[in-house]
């Protein structure tokens, strides 16, 4: 975890000029993404914050493009997540009577990983922008590791408000994802989360989102609505649902919304 701290902060570290060579315009693949903000395009005020995105596809394409300043770490730290993510979605998914993630289930669960380097620079006036405003993943699950400055909130239901997550030290936080409410037909709730800015601290975390691919049609399970539960969404095909997501700047869990059935 200190690895890929300490290479996050080595990446950000560099030279404008090569950090630009990763942009949207300039990068020689679309899975290494540097930027800003969450959507330029659809947001009033932007985010305080940079990034760094890695799309995992493959060991070579992952050697060959990503940026040496964090490669080795970056994949280290993907790989061991990965495992990690396996063994949670083990347990997760017991309780909704798949009794085996066979290679169709794991595929469906966590056939895709996105891992992304953000770094929240110094705010001069943190009242007016946020680091992250509030949404949930579209993930299956998310696991997220952050530095010690703090500033992460989570709010599980209307009762309880925002609640801060307090940043400890070697501890992971691992979120339920909209991938996975759909396809548990909303036995599981994805944590709805936002970061604010800071004014007198740098920040970074590092999640890693699991994911279905880009193909993959998601709905309920089969194992749920086999006992003749209803189904409470619908199946959508992954890429459509990520599109939705983008579309608009982050605005809580109104991208479930898209996935629902709706009642006539
Ligand atoms: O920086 C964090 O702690 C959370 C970032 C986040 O919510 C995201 O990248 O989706
Ligand atoms: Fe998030």
């Amino acid at each position: 975890m200190e690895n890929v701290k300490d290479a996050t902060y080595r990446f950000f570290e560099l030279a404008a000029e090569e950090k630009v060579k990763y942009s949207k315009e300039n990068s020689a693949t679309k899975h290494v993404r540097y930027g800003s903000s969450f959507s330029l395009d659809a947001e009033k005020a932007s985010e305080w914050k940079d990034y760094l995105s890695l799309f995992y596809v493959s060991e070579d394409e992952a050697l060959a493009t990503w940026p040496h300043a964090c490669r080795d770490e970056a994949f280290e730290y993907m790989k061991k997540t990965k495992a990690l993510a396996k063994q949670v979605l083990n347990v997760l998914t017991k309780k909704l009577n798949v009794n085996e993630i066979d290679k169709t289930k794991e595929t469906l669960l966590m056939g895709s990983i996105k891992m992304n380097f953000n770094y929240y620079p110094i705010c001069p006036s943190p009242d007016l922008t946020v680091g992250v405003g509030r949404h949930s993943d579209f993930s299956t699950l998310t696991i997220l590791l952050q530095d010690k400055t703090g500033g992460l909130y989570i709010r599980p239901d209307n009762r309880h408000g925002w609640i801060h997550v307090s940043p400890i030290h070697g501890a992971l936080m691992i979120n339920i994802g909209d991938a996975l409410q759909i396809m548990s037909n909303g036995r599981y709730k994805s944590i709805e989360h936002r970061v604010t800015a800071h004014g007198s601290k740098n920040r970074i975390s590092v999640p890693v989102f699991v994911n279905p691919r880009l193909s993959d049609v998601i709905g309920p399970l089969p194992q749920i609505l086999a006992s003749g539960e209803k189904a409470k969404y619908k199946n959508v095909l992954y890429s459509d649902y990520v599109k939705h997501f983008y579309w608009k700047p982050h605005d809580g869990k109104l991208t479930l919304q898209y996935a629902k059935i709706t009642p006539n």
